[in-house]
C-alpha cells in the first residue's frame, strides 16, 4: 500500500510515526479472519467529565422532571357554548394602561354559561301582524268547485234566456242591483254576478258593493291575480257602452 501514500521529502529531524507493530492480544481478536471492533471505541466520552468544574457545580441535573402543574381552577359559570375563550380573570399588566380601545371589554352578546343575549339590533322583529283578508265560509255546496260544476252544467246563469250577447248601458246597469237581480261590470264587460253571490270567497256583501255599477277598481285592487273573465264566462251579459 506504500504506492497510495505520496513520496515525502526527506526533512531532517522528521519521521514518519509507524504504525504500532500488532501485538498478541490483536491477534487474538480476530475470528474466522474477521476482525471484532474494539467496544471501548463505540462508547462516547462523559461529558462533562466526572472531574470536570462543570459537574462539581452542577447541583442537579438539568433535565430532571419538572413538578406536575397545579389543578386547574374551575370557574363558578360554565363554560360557553361557543368555542370563544372568555377570560375571568384580567391579564395582570402592572403598571401599563389599557389602550381606549379595550378599556371596556367587550362581550359579543355572550352571556355567562353560553347563548347569546340579542338585545337592540339583533333583536328579531315582532311578528308582523296579519290583516285579515277578510274571506268567509262559504256555505256547504258553495266551494269554487261546486261553481266549476255550476258552469259546466249548462243551466242559464245570465238570466237573459235565448239572447245573445247585450250591448248595456250604464242606464241599463243600473237597475240590476238586487239581491236576486244585481249585475255588474269589469273591464267593459257585464256580468250577472247573482248567482255567484253565494259562492263568492270574499261573501255577498262585498260582492254586492259592486251590484249595478262598474266594479273592475274594487276588483282589481282586492285580488288582480283572480281570473275573473274564467270565473264569470257563463254569466256574461254583454259589453258595457255609452248611451
Ligand atoms: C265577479 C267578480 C268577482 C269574482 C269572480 C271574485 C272572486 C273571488 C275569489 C276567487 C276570491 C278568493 C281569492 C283567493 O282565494 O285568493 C275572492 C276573494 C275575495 N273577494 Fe272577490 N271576486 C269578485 C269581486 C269582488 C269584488 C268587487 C270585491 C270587493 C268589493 C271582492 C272582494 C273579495 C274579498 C274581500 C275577498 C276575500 C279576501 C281575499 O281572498 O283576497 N270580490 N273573490
Amino acid at each position: 500500500m506504500s504506492w497510495l501514500l505520496p513520496s515525502l521529502p526527506s526533512i531532517p529531524g522528521w519521521s514518519r510515526p509507524e504504525p504500532p507493530a500488532p501485538s498478541e492480544d490483536d491477534s487474538d481478536k480476530k475470528v474466522n479472519g474477521e476482525e471484532e471492533d474494539d467496544e471501548d471505541l463505540d462508547v462516547p466520552p462523559q461529558f462533562p467529565l466526572p472531574n470536570s468544574a462543570q459537574r462539581s457545580q452542577a447541583p442537579a441535573p438539568a433535565f430532571a422532571l419538572a413538578p406536575p402543574s397545579p389543578p386547574k381552577q374551575r370557574s363558578a359559570s360554565p363554560p360557553s357554548d361557543l368555542n370563544i375563550a372568555i377570560i375571568n380573570d384580567p391579564i395582570p399588566l402592572g403598571n401599563m394602561p389599557l389602550p381606549h380601545s379595550t378599556t371596556t371589554r367587550p362581550d359579543f352578546g355572550i352571556k355567562a354559561g353560553g347563548g347569546l343575549d340579542v338585545g337592540g339590533a339583533l333583536k328579531p322583529p315582532p311578528p308582523k301582524k296579519v290583516k285579515g283578508r277578510g274571506k268567509v265560509a262559504l256555505a256547504p255546496g258553495h266551494s269554487a268547485l261546486d261553481w266549476a260544476r255550476l258552469q259546466r252544467s249548462g243551466a242559464d246563469l245570465r238570466g237573459i234566456e235565448g239572447t245573445g250577447y247585450l250591448r248595456v248601458t250604464m242606464e241599463e246597469l243600473k237597475k240590476h242591483k238586487s239581491r236576486d237581480d244585481a249585475w255588474s261590470a269589469f273591464n267593459g264587460r257585464v256580468y250577472n254576478i247573482t248567482p255567484y253571490l253565494n259562492f263568492h270567497p270574499g261573501g255577498v256583501d262585498e260582492l254586492m258593493r259592486v251590484a249595478g255599477r262598474d266594479g273592475t277598481k274594487l276588483f282589481m285592487l282586492t285580488h288582480s291575480w283572480v281570473n275573473m273573465e274564467h270565473l264569470m264566462a257563463e254569466c256574461m251579459i254583454g259589453m258595457l257602452v255609452r248611451g
